[in-house]
């Protein structure tokens, strides 16, 4: 990470995307229909990268757009709270509303979110509330994604790229696939290999690269690709079964995942992601990082949440020291 110890930025990382809410299940072990009570978090997969980062001590700042209602307001307030810079998140004037994730916690394997985002005012971000000034203050910039799904959002992410790129601002594409939000896989496939070809760091499961590709691939194949591209650096995760990080250079380091008493699995990719990338941001190497990304998403799959179960630096190194 070239920029790592530039201490001229003002913010490690700007993220962009959604600011939604997840309404979990607090009965566990039964499916939605029997779910009677949910508890309310902060949620969208950018939204909970930028609070674990800040958590951990990253200064992170945030570019979305949130409802002109209860629901925008508490998540500007819960950000904020969490050390998250909302000054750059816009607030919808045409009455547009918050993703909703409902999840259902069948079993700690069996579990499976329900949203709802037809409408929602993420997705309404246009280009020009986008700002240069904004994110030349940044390390990196962190793209979801599910932004790219529908327009105006995707200009407005191809915008914040192309800033980026003119100020040097590394770009990390966490390729957060929510199928809901597409109308193909034609079309996902098309805006994914535009943007991870542009990007430094790309992250995704297994299963989000195999969109990427628009086909089943393995993953030799798939950064052998995109390294004749931008990329120097690529995150492959394969859940339970752990992680691998490939460099340019043809390094290939292995992630693997800690035991954990697990409650649901949803919040491991976020809090994987942000503890990685606090890892590399704050200057260790990409071995250290994936211990970090695995121990974090070891203690959210413990927890309730997604975004409020991020762990601290302690809890994340006490989890590292006990497997060691
Ligand atoms: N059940 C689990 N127990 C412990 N760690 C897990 C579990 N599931 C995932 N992880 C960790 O979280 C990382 C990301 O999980 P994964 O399921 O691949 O991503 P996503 O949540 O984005 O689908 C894995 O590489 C692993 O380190
Ligand atoms: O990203 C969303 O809109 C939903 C999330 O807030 C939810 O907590 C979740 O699904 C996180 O899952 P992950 O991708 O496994 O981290």
């Amino acid at each position: 990470m070239p920029h790592a110890m530039d201490n001229t930025k003002k913010y490690d990382l700007i993220a962009v995307g959604r600011a939604c809410l997840d309404l979990n299940a607090v009965e566990y072990n039964r499916p939605m229909e029997e779910t009677m009570t949910f508890s309310k978090y902060v949620g969208g997969s950018p939204a909970n990268i930028a609070i674990g980062s800040a958590k951990l001590g990253l200064r992170a700042g945030f570019i979305g757009k949130i409802p002109d209602d209860q629901h925008g307001r508490f998540i500007q307030n819960y950000m904020s709270g969490a050390g998250v810079d909302t000054s750059h998140i816009v607030v919808d004037t045409e009455g547009r509303k918050a993703g909703l994730a409902f999840t259902e916690i069948k079993s700690p394997e069996e579990c499976s979110i329900l949203m709802y985002r037809d409408n929602v005012a993420d997705l309404y971000l246009k280009p020009e509330e986008v700002s240069e000034a904004y994110i030349q203050q940044a390390k990196t910039l962190l793209v979801s994604g599910t932004a790219l799904a529908q327009s105006p959002s995707r200009e407005a992410v191809l915008q914040a790229i192309h800033y980026a790129k003119r100020h040097q601002i590394e770009i990390i594409f966490e390729l957060d696939y929510r199928p809901y939000t597409w109308t193909s896989v034609h079309e996902t496939s098309v805006y994914y290999t535009l943007v991870a070809e542009q990007a430094d760091i790309v992250i995704g499961t297994r299963d989000e690269f195999d969109v990427m590709e628009n086909r089943k691939g393995e993953n030799e194949a798939t950064v052998q690709y995109l390294f004749r591209h931008k990329p120097k650096l690529i995150v492959i995760k394969h859940g339970v079964e752990g992680s691998y990080a490939y460099t340019k250079a043809g390094e290939v380091y292995r992630g693997r995942a800690y035991k954990s008493k697990v409650l649901k699995t949803f919040g491991a990719g976020d809090s994987y992601a942000a503890a990685f990338l606090y890892a590399l941001l704050s200057g260790k190497d990409i071995e250290t990082a994936l211990q970090y990304g695995s121990a974090s998403a070891a203690v959210v799959v413990s927890r309730h949440s997604s975004s409020e179960a991020m762990p601290s630096v302690e809890e994340i190194e006490a989890l590292i020291r006990a497997n060691a």
